[in-house]
């Protein structure tokens, strides 16, 4: 059982965006979805959480084409945690919290209290319990995306997905968020987070999916694909790989093409 993505296109505009995306990101890992900017990743989990209708290919979880579900039935399966997410109704973080049981309740439900407990729990898990009773839109972006991540973790999904989920997060929240992902793994949740940073990627993920142009350009363990013949033409910069002291996981560095200290623009 496992998540499978099966040629997944979207173009917009008469141009591929998306454009055929096969992968298999393991069942209760942290998988990367890398790849420079405008390279579809966003698009991507998009698709996947059926927020864009795909033109072509399918999704499938344990079996279940997620497309093809209902989205409240979607929504009980996967969470999609997006990219500078805002807040438009002025909500206290506990009720924006809430919004991830809805998926949970039958029509006429009203919250129950394992509905709150769920949700105290996931204030918790996410680092945001002290801030259940402040108005959502007087956060900062750092404790914004934690308030996501806790309504993402109250949807109990079995497939997270998250956009950029570090950004706004200085590096202890950084730390805390992956090793919060880490652990919903280990609880057997599928974990997929596109991310720009490469060492965060190195450090934490147990699998990446690179893209370029709307394509796989490479899927793998990160020594596998976090090496300079990969990453140097996706990115256009020069790459070296070095060792993590303690964990002997990969550590990258990049210069410009032309080396280090070389000025100007980075060709692409
Ligand atoms: N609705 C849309 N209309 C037109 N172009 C779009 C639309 N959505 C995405 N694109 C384009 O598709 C490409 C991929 O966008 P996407 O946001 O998926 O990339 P990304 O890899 O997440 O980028 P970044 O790292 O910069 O966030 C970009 O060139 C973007 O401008």
């Amino acid at each position: 059982m496992s998540l499978r993505l099966e040629d997944l296109s979207w173009s917009v505009d008469g141009r591929l965006v998306v454009d055929g995306v096969d992968c298999t990101p393991p069942t209760g890992a942290l998988t990367g979805l890398l790849g420079p900017n405008g390279a579809g990743k966003s698009t991507l989990l998009r698709l996947v959480a059926g927020v864009v209708r795909a033109d072509r290919g399918g999704a499938v979880l344990d079996g279940e084409d997620l497309l093809a579900l209902r989205r409240r039935e979607r929504a009980r399966r996967l969470a999609l945690v997006e990219q500078e997410a805002v807040a438009e109704v002025p909500l206290t973080v506990r009720d924006a919290v809430l919004l991830g049981r809805t998926p949970h309740g039958g029509p006429w439900a009203g919250t129950s209290r394992h509905d709150l407990e769920v949700v105290d729990a996931a204030l918790a898990e996410a680092g945001a319990g002290e801030l259940a009773d402040r108005v959502l839109g007087t956060l900062s972006g750092g404790e914004r995306q934690r308030v996501h991540v806790a309504r993402a973790l109250a949807q109990e999904p079995r497939l997270l997905l998250l956009d950029e989920p570090t950004n706004h997060l200085d590096v202890h929240a950084q730390l805390d968020l992956l090793h919060l992902l880490r652990g919903l793994t280990q609880r057997g949740v599928t974990v997929v987070a596109a991310l720009h940073d490469l060492n965060l990627a190195a450090s934490s993920c147990d699998h990446v999916v690179l893209l370029a142009r709307g394509r796989v350009v490479a899927a793998g363990g990160v020594r596998d694909v976090l090496t300079p013949a990969v990453l140097e033409p996706v990115y256009g910069v020069r790459c070296h790989v070095l060792e993590h002291p303690v964990t002997g996981r990969p550590v990258l560095t990049f210069d410009p093409l032309g080396g280090p200290g070389a000025h100007g623009a980075v060709a692409r």
